[in-house]
């Protein structure tokens, strides 16, 4: 097995690091060379020491009385977080979350490429969206591999969330992004990322509540 680069990251800093790497990025754009984690902080609303250990994860330290060079700190995110590598994937369910989702020219700019989609509705099949081909859900395990994609969007109604999970896993998928209800535990086999916008809605309006 390969020695994974950087150490365990706990998850809420992992969450963390694209918001810092967004805020070096414009300040790179406006031309700052160092920055410290003072002034990120301010930016951002994040604690100066957590920004400090959150990034000592990564190995990035900064200068006393400097801060971090701007441009070291940009690529040392770039490369922990892999927005600039390219990560093959298939979209599970071609309905209106999997279109919107293929059509989000977005993701590539965060190293998601939707490289095909698989659907069981004949209507769908054989067609394009935005260029991106529309297969059969049988021939996953037959195509998976000369794709190049070992993530899967899964985008199914969630009655189907279980069995479109068990035919990835077997076609050699190594990590789903579910944004089905369907909540899945970890597993052994399969990295899985729950993803609900709208569980997101419901903080909103739960802060709105508040107010
Ligand atoms: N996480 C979120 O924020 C979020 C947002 C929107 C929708 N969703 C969820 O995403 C899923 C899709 O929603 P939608 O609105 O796009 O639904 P939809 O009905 O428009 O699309 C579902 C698609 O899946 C296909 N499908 C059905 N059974 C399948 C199977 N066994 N294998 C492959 N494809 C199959 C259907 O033919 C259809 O094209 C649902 O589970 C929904 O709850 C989540």
């Amino acid at each position: 097995m390969e020695t994974p680069r950087y150490p365990y990251v706990p998850e809420p800093a992992i969450r963390r690091l694209p918001w810092y790497l967004a805020c070096v990025q414009r300040l790179r754009a406006q031309g700052v060379e160092y920055v410290s984690s003072t002034a990120i902080s301010q930016q951002l609303n994040v604690d100066a020491s957590q920004i400090a250990k959150d990034l000592s994860y990564l190995n990035i330290k900064g200068k006393t009385r400097i801060g971090y060079e701007v441009a070291q700190l940009e690529q040392g995110l770039n490369d922990f977080l892999g927005f600039h590598k390219c990560h093959n994937a298939v979209m599970m369910g071609v309905g209106s979350l999997g279109k919107a989702l293929i059509m989000d020219s977005g993701l590539s700019r965060y190293g998601l490429d939707i490289v095909a989609g698989f659907d069981v509705n004949p209507e769908l099949i054989g067609t394009e969206i935005a260029g991106t081909p529309v297969y059969d859900i049988s021939e996953l395990a037959a195509r998976r591999e000369s794709l190049g994609a070992e993530i899967a969007v899964l985008a199914v109604p969630v009655e189907y969330a279980a069995e479109v999970t068990e035919l990835c896993v077997a076609a050699g998928i190594k990590a789903l992004w579910n944004f089905t209800p369907f909540h899945f535990k970890t597993s052994p086999e399969i990295t899985i990322e729950n993803t609900s916008i709208y569980a997101h809605l419901a903080v909103m309006y739960n802060r709105m509540e508040q107010r």
